[in-house]
């Protein structure tokens, strides 16, 4: 069984929801992610949603920008990236890991070449933004056929009908953008969470994720109540962000610490 249905499994036991963090992998300097990715776990996060460092990160807002152009500024590639999955996972062999990226340095390594390391790698989950579900059927089968689970992002202007199609591509889990526009975004409508959520329920048994404006504790809880994982991406970027080397990882450790509290709390 794949370690991402495991994890929601077993929170469904413990009647808990899961915590997603978003870091981008390099950022600030390679040699930290490994450490940061464990003293996330450690604080809280069930799974982590591992950016891939890209020059033209169109999905994302300033604050995820900036992450990749710091962890390019240490030339982390896709091959860095995987090796750094193949270094958390040494010690770690129970957290999902969800790699999150742009088309782009997939077609340079090749899907199946990609497909291979990262599942040599210890990878579980790809999200890949720019790869339009319809477009991609023969990355989903090997990505599938290594055990790998493929997920896909659902928005508010999905259509029902293009729901049905994505989530009977989809396992593990779906990931509802809760807004339109760029990750980092504010005000987030809790009311249109709640009810798209519930409309994308009828279509699927996959657990349904809930991301993209989630910064404060109070959101996380209302989001948390409603989805079956919570994504927070920008609000962790800038606690790497506005740290130093000294203080780094108890900084994004406090933060994760207190994003479980809220988590639980729903
Ligand atoms: O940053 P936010 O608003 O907390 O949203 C999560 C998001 O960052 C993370 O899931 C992510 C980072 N880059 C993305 C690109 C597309 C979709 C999702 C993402």
């Amino acid at each position: 069984m794949s370690r991402i249905k495991t994890t929601f499994d077993h929170l469904k036991q413990q009647g808990k929801k899961a915590l997603i963090p978003y870091i981008t992998a390099g950022d600030p300097h390679p040699d930290q992610t490994v450490k940061l990715l464990h003293a996330m776990v450690a604080n809280g996060a069930d799974m982590i949603e591992l950016g891939v460092p890209f020059s033209d990160p169109m999905a994302d807002g300033p604050v995820i920008q900036r992450a990749s152009e710091r962890a390019l500024v240490h030339h982390v590639g896709l091959s860095r990236v995987l090796e750094i999955v193949r270094e958390f996972r040494q010690q770690d062999n129970v957290t999902p890991i969800i790699l999150m990226g742009y088309a782009n340095p997939v077609e340079a390594m090749g899907q199946e070449k990609f497909s291979d390391r990262a599942k040599a790698a210890g990878v579980d989950g790809v999200l890949t933004v720019d790869y339009p579900p319809e477009e991609c059927k023969e990355f989903t089968a090997l990505l599938q056929a290594r055990g790998i689970d493929p997920i896909f992002l659902l928005s508010p202007t999905t259509e029902p009908a293009r729901v049905e199609v994505i989530v009977n591509q989809a396992s593990g889990f779906v990931y509802y953008v809760s807004l339109k526009g760029v990750t980092g975004a504010k005000n987030l409508d809790i009311e249109e969470v709640a009810q798209k959520v519930a409309e994308i329920r009828t279509l699927t048994d996959l657990p349904v994720g809930v991301g993209f404006g989630v910064r404060d504790a109070a959101t996380a809880t209302a989001v948390a109540a409603i989805g079956d994982a919570v994504v927070v991406g920008s609000r962790m970027v800038q606690a790497v962000e506005q740290s130093n080397d000294q203080n780094l990882v108890d900084n994004v450790a406090a933060l994760m610490k207190e994003l479980r509290i809220a988590v639980d709390a729903a």
